[in-house]
């Protein structure tokens, strides 16, 4: 597995051992569950669990969803940095819910809820402060699906590659639709010396 950088104990801080953890055990099983391809092995922390935690300085205290957490990418990995942060992980496939529920336990996540569901079946009280999501689908079909979770002032902040601003255009119909303001891309990761990355963030009328 990839040297753990140095970016990593910066965005960490104090809870850098609980990455530990869940790296270690996301490398140890996480292709014979399905969760993450060979591929990606070797580059765990970097493309993935620090590339995830880029995000946590954008969150403030109360209730975040991850639409789609998969692995718990960006969704455990947030709950790791930001304890003092409440976290909701919405994931419809059995495997991965029970991944995010073991690990949860493992690694002792007083500050997660895990619900099995899509996000536009899921039924949730009270609705979410700010929304992540990473890799679940292009932002015409994310907007509409997230938009009915979040609290009126409520933030959307989802990773996003290359294509954002192609997307933004592809959007601009359901942007209007849901009355989405303040729009911007942030680029992450320059001042912890890391590959950077891109971010959507809207916020909801
Ligand atoms: C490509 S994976 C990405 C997982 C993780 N976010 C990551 O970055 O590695 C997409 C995930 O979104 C979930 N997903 C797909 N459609 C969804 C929906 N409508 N609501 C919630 N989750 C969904 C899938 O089950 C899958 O775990």
């Amino acid at each position: 597995m990839e040297q753990e950088p140095s970016a990593a104990a910066l965005l960490f801080g104090d809870r850098i051992e609980v990455a530990r953890a869940f790296v270690a055990d996301l490398a140890d099983r996480g292709e014979q569950l399905g969760l993450i391809g060979p591929l990606e092995l070797p580059r765990l922390w970097t493309r993935h669990v620090v590339n995830s935690a880029l995000m946590a300085p954008l969150l403030r205290p109360g209730r975040v969803g991850d639409i789609g957490s998969g692995a718990g990418l960006p969704g455990l990995v947030l709950a790791i940095a930001r304890p003092d942060v409440d976290f909701v992980l919405i994931e419809p496939m059995e495997r991965r819910v029970a991944w995010l529920n073991e690990q949860k336990d493992l690694l002792g996540l007083t500050n997660v809820e895990v619900v099995r569901a899509r996000a536009e079946d899921a039924q949730l009280s009270p609705w979410l402060d700010q929304a992540t999501a990473r890799a679940v689908s292009a932002l015409s079909k994310l907007i509409p699906l997230v938009a009915p979770l979040m609290k009126s002032g409520g933030e959307m902040l989802f990773f996003k590659g290359a294509s954002v601003d192609a997307e933004i255009e592809k959007a601009a119909k359901v942007i209007r639709k849901h009355r989405l303001h303040d729009i911007e891309v942030l680029t992450l990761g320059s001042d912890v010396g890391t590959e950077t990355t891109r971010v959507f963030r809207a916020t909801v009328d």
